[in-house]
């Protein structure tokens, strides 16, 4: 999963180009995403979250296309596409008037028949998405009432629920304490593994960025490098767009142990 492109990707981009208002954020980007789970990082305007709503088919393009599966996102029917593909916003809605429970279900609406029915399977999926994401206690609660945290666990859940070849996350450990995002970094890490998902997910907390299978390093609408976290070259260039900020050291996992993990430390 080195360079920009895999063998049989679930998710293609070839040539994106984006422009808003008269800038141009995203330049000639050519990505491939198969299973494993790769980290999005880069400093604040890099064009991290457009590149993901261009992948999830919520950007209009100036140039360029997105494959999901190898056939063009505009191509596919609506219910399909959502049942492939679940996308977690930046900032996710925080009112309504729903219940936790009802706000995960949510998640199961492309699978749902003719007649809006939710299965035995449905309502699984829900429970294991809250399980997954500790919100199963305050299922009757209602979105509105909970805190920054709980709530970003719950739109979390929502995006789990649907179950989907392809799941892309947006700053999905915002609002997180520390065992929630070590969590959610562990189901990131087992979907991808045990269940061949395609995850994506862009993250400022670099240090879990640097769990990933896979990170690609942006700044300014372009691509630095794409590689394995502990690849040089990939660390040297995650240095160098954050302007020397930071350093990345290997830590043992455990007293003891030879594994290690990656950390980035702000150089004070
Ligand atoms: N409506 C807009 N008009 C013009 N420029 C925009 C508009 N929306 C966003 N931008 C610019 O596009 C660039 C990319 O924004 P984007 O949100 O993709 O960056 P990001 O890497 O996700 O940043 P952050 O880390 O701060 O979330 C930024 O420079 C931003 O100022």
């Amino acid at each position: 999963m080195g360079g920009p492109f895999v063998p049989d990707p679930m998710l293609s981009a070839r040539h994106l180009q984006v422009r808003l208002g008269d800038r141009t954020v995203l330049r000639d980007i050519d990505l491939d995403f198969g299973p494993g789970w790769t980290a999005i990082v880069g400093p604040n305007g890099a064009g991290k979250s457009t590149l993901l709503r261009a992948l999830a088919g919520l950007q209009p393009l100036e140039q360029g296309e997105v494959r999901l599966d190898r056939a063009p996102l505009a191509d596919w029917p609506a219910p399909q596409r959502a049942r492939r593909l679940a996308w977690l916003a930046q900032q996710g809605e925080a009112g309504g008037d729903l219940t936790v429970i009802d706000v995960v279900r949510l998640g199961r609406l492309p699978h749902l028949g003719l007649f809006g029915l939710a299965r035995g399977r449905d309502e699984q999926a829900v429970r294991q998405a809250m399980q997954a994401t500790g919100c199963t206690a305050w299922r009757h609660r209602r979105l509105a009432e909970l805190s920054g945290g709980e709530r970003q666990r719950v739109l979390l859940a929502r995006a789990l629920a649907v179950q989907s070849p392809v799941l892309l996350l947006d700053e999905p450990t915002t609002h997180l304490d520390p065992p929630h995002q070590v969590a959610l970094v562990r189901q990131m890490a087992r979907l991808a593994r045990e269940e061949n998902r395609t995850i994506v997910a862009v993250l400022h907390e670099l240090s879990l960025a640097l769990a990933a299978d896979r990170l690609v390093v942006m700044a300014a609408g372009q691509i630095h490098a794409i590689g394995q976290p502990g690849d040089p070259l990939v660390q040297r260039t995650l240095v160098e767009v954050f302007g020397g900020a930071i350093r990345i050291e290997a830590v043992p996992v455990a007293a003891g142990t030879t594994e290690v993990q990656w950390v980035a430390l702000p150089r004070l």
